[in-house]
């Protein structure tokens, strides 16, 4: 089937559940492993300005962790992740902003733009939007993660304005500390934030697995749902480990602060967004209360 039919039988499908959405803030996180390439980039990017055009109001929070190791690995600079976050140095920091906010923000504005989204580009520097302070682990572990950072305080004025306004906003996960240093926070948890702070209807989390994986039997197998209590447990168990960590407790902490649904999915399907937020059959996982 060639892509056209495709995404018409899509919209078809999509249709009658397009007016609920109408108004409603979607925040979606699209993660540097589900941006593959171009092809992949430019239909999210599509189909993320289809979304504005028939009434939702999509903020996007972009990753680019790949992108960030390439990097690293061309300045010959080590980097290492505790918890599905990278340990983060003074001059990996410096790496990171840069990749980020100049490249990576950039090019998802420019992509978003050419399908014509009034794209905006913003770091949480930018309007104050993310503040941030060190990373606290829950573990006793002493590990030192440097500039790593949690959201302390979401000051969503600027986002607020961009929406009223009609733009699309895009935001790097950086955050600005008290001192105005600069902070390395996972894209995760920056989109559960700030679905939160804008009272999102709901939380997207593209990836590049199906979603969480893993039952009782710790089998490979998909799980469409599970609730917040199950999602601990198997955090516990180790059965959710890596980065799949901060997506989460971004989902939990969006789900305990007012955002209706969570989903984990693969953003590299064709027009899973679609699929998972106007149809039926939801591709990945849904995490709720
Ligand atoms: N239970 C689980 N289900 C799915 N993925 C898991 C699970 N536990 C750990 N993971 C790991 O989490 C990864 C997704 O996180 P990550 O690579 O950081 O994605 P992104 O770059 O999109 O943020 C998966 O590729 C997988 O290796
Ligand atoms: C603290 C921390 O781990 N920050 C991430 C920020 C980018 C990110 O989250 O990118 P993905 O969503 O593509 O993984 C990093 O340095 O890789």
């Amino acid at each position: 089937m060639n892509d056209v039919i495709k995404k018409a039988d899509v919209l078809v499908e999509a249709l009658p559940y397009m007016r609920k959405f109408q108004g409603k803030t979607i925040v979606i996180k699209y993660g540097g492993n589900a941006m593959v390439n171009n092809k992949i980039k430019e239909s999210v990017l599509e189909d993320i300005t289809l979304l504005k055009y028939v009434g939702v109001n999509p903020v996007i929070v972009h990753g680019g962790g790949p992108v960030i190791s390439e990097t690293l690995d061309k300045f010959e600079i080590e980097s290492e992740f505790y918890q599905g976050l990278r340990i983060t140095t003074k001059e990996i920091m410096e790496i990171v902003e840069m990749v980020l906010v100049g490249k990576i923000n950039k090019e998802i504005v420019s992509l978003a733009n050419k399908f014509g989204s009034k794209a905006i580009g913003v770091c949480g520097k930018d309007g104050n939007l993310i503040e941030a302070d060190d990373y606290e682990l829950n573990s006793k572990n002493e590990v030192d993660l440097g500039y790593v950072g949690q959201v302390k305080e979401i000051n969503s004025e600027i986002l607020d304005k961009l929406i009223v306004d009609n733009f699309l906003p895009i935001v790097a996960p950086i955050g600005a500390g008290e001192n105005g240093e600069s902070y390395n926070i996972n894209a995760d948890l920056v989109a559960g934030h700030l679905a939160a702070a804008l009272n999102a209807d709901k939380l997207i989390l593209l990836t590049n697995v199906e979603g969480i994986l893993g039952d009782k039997n710790n089998n490979s197998s998909l799980i469409s749902s599970l609730t917040i209590d199950e999602a601990k447990i198997m955090m516990n168990d180790k059965r959710i480990a890596g980065g799949m960590i901060p997506k989460v407790n971004s989902c939990i902490n969006a789900l305990e602060n007012g955002v209706r649904r969570t989903h984990i999915l693969d953003g590299r399907v064709p027009h899973a967004l679609l699929l998972e937020i106007f149809t039926d059959r939801g591709i990945g996982t849904m995490v709720t209360k």
